[in-house]
């Protein structure tokens, strides 16, 4: 069925995650960011972000203080409450800024990172509370991981998603009645030096929202004024040929005019259009819409008061 993904947590003045878990057009939230890679973390941890919605300590690691952020107790009361809704909900790795954060040295700091972020923020295990490692979201366990990869070389993100995999499927074989788990990941919508094209020929993802804004050659708004460029063909051919072929292509678009550089917001009816194209056009890989960001849909409402979420979702259910 065509979903409509977002993210929250750098949303600005954002409420608390349980308002979104009320929304019924939405069903995967990204929670971000885990914005700075363990390589280049504080104590070498990774380090957290999410806006207004914690409380500004930190985990200490040793005697060092890390910049993994402690108490976000209304994002961990809330993610259940989202999940008990029938939505998934994945963390998601990377963000806008900072630049420097999004370093992975070496495939052997990539598989470390991903079980890092698998004992952390995945289904918990004796081992890794017995090591006193952190759970910063307690046993809330996340749907899956994404990668919202702005920054970088381009090197590890292949492994790190590679190494998530091989993290679920061992958990699973030993843990058959446990709940799947999913990858995504958020590319820009150019192709020539994008920084997540070699991962997704690598490793198996499972939903890829692809950023068709702020980018002059390739955005949404294209298409809406009748213009060359929307890749969206280059990027099912990008999918059908990578690990996973069976992968959902979402629509990434600003989810309110002021959430996107200007020019690169399309309205409701742009949409409509594009996602009848589209959705007909390739129908085993289209896979909905995914907005930027849910603080933004929340505030941009039409004249029937439907909050922007659901002007979409009912473009790709009707
Ligand atoms: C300002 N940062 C962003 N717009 N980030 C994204 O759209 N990530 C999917």
């Amino acid at each position: 069925l065509n979903q409509v993904a977002t993210y929250y947590g750098q949303g600005a003045y954002q409420q608390r995650l349980s308002t979104f878990c009320a929304e019924t057009s939405l069903d995967i939230i990204n929670v971000g960011f885990v914005d700075v890679f363990p390589d280049v973390g504080l104590t070498g941890w990774p380090e957290t972000n999410f806006g207004n919605q914690c409380d500004g300590s930190f985990f200490v690691n040793g005697d060092e203080t890390s910049g993994l952020l402690a108490n976000c107790h209304q994002i961990m009361e809330d993610i259940p409450l989202c999940q008990d809704a029938g939505k998934k909900v994945f963390l998601s790795l990377g963000g806008s800024a900072p630049a420097s954060g999004q370093y992975i040295a070496s495939k052997d700091s990539a598989d470390d990172f991903a079980d890092w972020i698998w004992g952390a923020f995945g289904p918990v295990t004796p081992e890794w509370t017995a090591d006193g490692l952190p759970r910063p979201f307690g046993d809330v366990v996340f749907d899956g991981f994404d990668l919202d990869i702005e920054w970088g070389t381009g090197f590890g993100y292949g492994y790190l998603a590679k190494r998530l995999r091989h993290n679920y499927d061992t958990y699973r074989d030993s843990n058959p009645e446990s709940k799947n788990f999913y990858l995504s990941a958020a590319p820009q919508c150019y192709l020539l030096g994008n920084l997540l094209t070699e991962a997704i020929s690598y490793a198996p993802f499972d939903y890829i929202w692809v950023q068709f804004y702020n980018n002059p050659s390739c955005s949404a708004n294209l298409y809406a004024d009748g213009l060359p460029g929307f890749n969206f063909d280059d990027w099912v051919s990008i999918i059908t040929s990578g690990a996973n072929p069976d992968a959902k292509l979402f629509v990434g678009l600003p989810a309110e005019e002021s959430e996107a550089i200007s020019g690169y917001y399309i309205d409701s009816e742009s949409i409509e259009s594009l996602v009848n194209k589209y959705m007909n056009k390739h129908p085993k890989t289209f896979g909905g819409v995914m907005l930027w960001e849910a603080t933004g849909s929340y505030n941009n409402t039409d004249s029937k008061g439907n909050v922007f979420s659901q002007s979409v979702k009912n473009i790709l259910v009707d």
